[in-house]
């Protein structure tokens, strides 16, 4: 059965380095959490803690709120998917579903019904009896996953398991693992540094900076209420937009005066004044005609443009339907300000602004 997974204040230290610092979060049975964030933040540190690879300097590990805590990796009943969907390329999909199952001693007929069972959920009945080297990805993704799940996990890790795949490929794997998990209700804890891939697939999304924490969420609110600074520009593509704002309040209402624009009013709250950043997603600008701020030039992304314009000695990109306009007009803009993020410069923090635009 699937279970529950609690990280209580998880910590590792390497020497001088602090891989993984006071981690807590957890999975609800059956959900799908991604570890998403840059290259050395942790994540991997973390899914190998799980997976009883290394041991924590503090901290603890519940699986159905018990610890683990010095339970060797075989007897955790983790199921990890690995780099590349890898299968053992001259063994048949049966041979690569039942081979952990024979490596716990399970009996043959009772291999052959988990192996079956298991077949059909993933639909690669008709497979069976193919190689593994004539398996095309799609299949190889279903057939990894099922060699883990045939074995009963509580919990399934994956670590970056699309990571030297083509774009193409990965974009339709991401689609079917949708699927597959919405069908099989696994908790699955997904290490990845592409956003893409945590937005697409996940429940939530725990965002990580140098080993800690930054936010957890759906990715909606990773996307929409990011906390800090860094998950603003983490999360996004093209990234956000951040403009030098001065910050004036008066009367309970948050304004910015940025250099093209002035007093836009962001809505209710309180924010220290003087100067900081406006926050505006390149999806939340609109560009008019007959105004006084150049296109530098355009990214052709098919459908939509992103625009390079001008704006007070920096660069906005802005993504637009293609055609709208061309490198060296000049363009108005007018930004959402129901989506506008104010990020304090000090502390970094996102400040809670209730936008007039928002029913609350
Ligand atoms: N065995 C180790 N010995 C020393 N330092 C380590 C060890 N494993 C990881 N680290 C350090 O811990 C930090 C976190 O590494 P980790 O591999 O968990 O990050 P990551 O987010 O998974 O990055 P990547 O995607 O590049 O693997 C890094 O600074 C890394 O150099």
């Amino acid at each position: 059965m699937t279970a529950k997974l609690e990280l209580r204040d998880l910590e590792k230290r390497f020497d001088e380095t602090v891989a993984v610092k006071k981690l807590s979060l957890s999975l609800e049975k059956g959900e799908f959490v991604s570890l998403l964030g840059p290259s050395g933040c942790g994540k991997s540190t973390t899914l190998a803690m799980v997976a009883g690879f290394e041991t924590p300097t503090a901290g603890s590990i519940l699986v159905d709120g018990q610890s683990v805590e010095g339970l060797p990796p075989q007897r955790r009943r983790i199921g990890l998917v690995f780099q590349d969907y890898a299968v053992f390329s001259k063994l048949s999909v049966r041979a690569n579903l039942a081979f952990g199952l024979e490596a716990k001693g399970v009996g043959r007929a009772e291999r052959a019904k988990a192996v079956q069972a298991i077949a059909e959920r993933l639909d690669l009945t008709n497979l069976l009896d193919r190689r593994g080297d004539r398996l095309n990805m799609s299949e190889m993704q279903r057939v990894a996953i099922g060699r883990v799940l045939v074995t009963e996990p509580q919990l399934v890790l994956l670590d970056e398991p699309m990571s030297n795949l083509d774009a193409a490929l990965r974009a339709s794997l991401r689609g079917e693992m949708k699927l597959i998990q919405k069908q099989l209700q696994q908790t699955v804890l997904y290490v990845t540094h592409d956003q893409v891939e945590a937005m697409s697939m996940s429940d939530r999304i725990a965002v990580m900076s140098m080993g800690e924490l930054q936010q957890i969420g759906t990715p909606e609110e990773i996307y929409r209420r990011p906390r800090n600074r860094f998950v603003a520009e983490f999360i996004g593509d093209p990234p956000i937009n951040l403009i030098a704002c001065e910050v004036q309040t008066g009367g309970g209402q948050v304004a910015v005066t940025t250099a093209g624009h002035r007093g836009l009013v962001l809505g209710r709250g309180s924010a220290p004044a003087g100067r900081h950043w406006l926050g505006i997603r390149p999806h939340d600008i609109r560009i008019g005609t007959g105004g006084s701020f150049p296109v530098r030039f355009l990214e052709t992304l098919g459908a939509e443009e992103v625009l390079h314009v001008e704006y007070g000695g920096q660069l906005l990109q802005i993504v637009t339907p293609t055609g709208q306009a061309r490198e060296g007009d000049r363009v108005s803009l007018q930004f959402d300000l129901r989506r506008a993020l104010l990020i304090d410069a000090g502390s970094d923090a996102v400040l809670p602004i209730e936008s007039f635009g928002v029913a609350a």
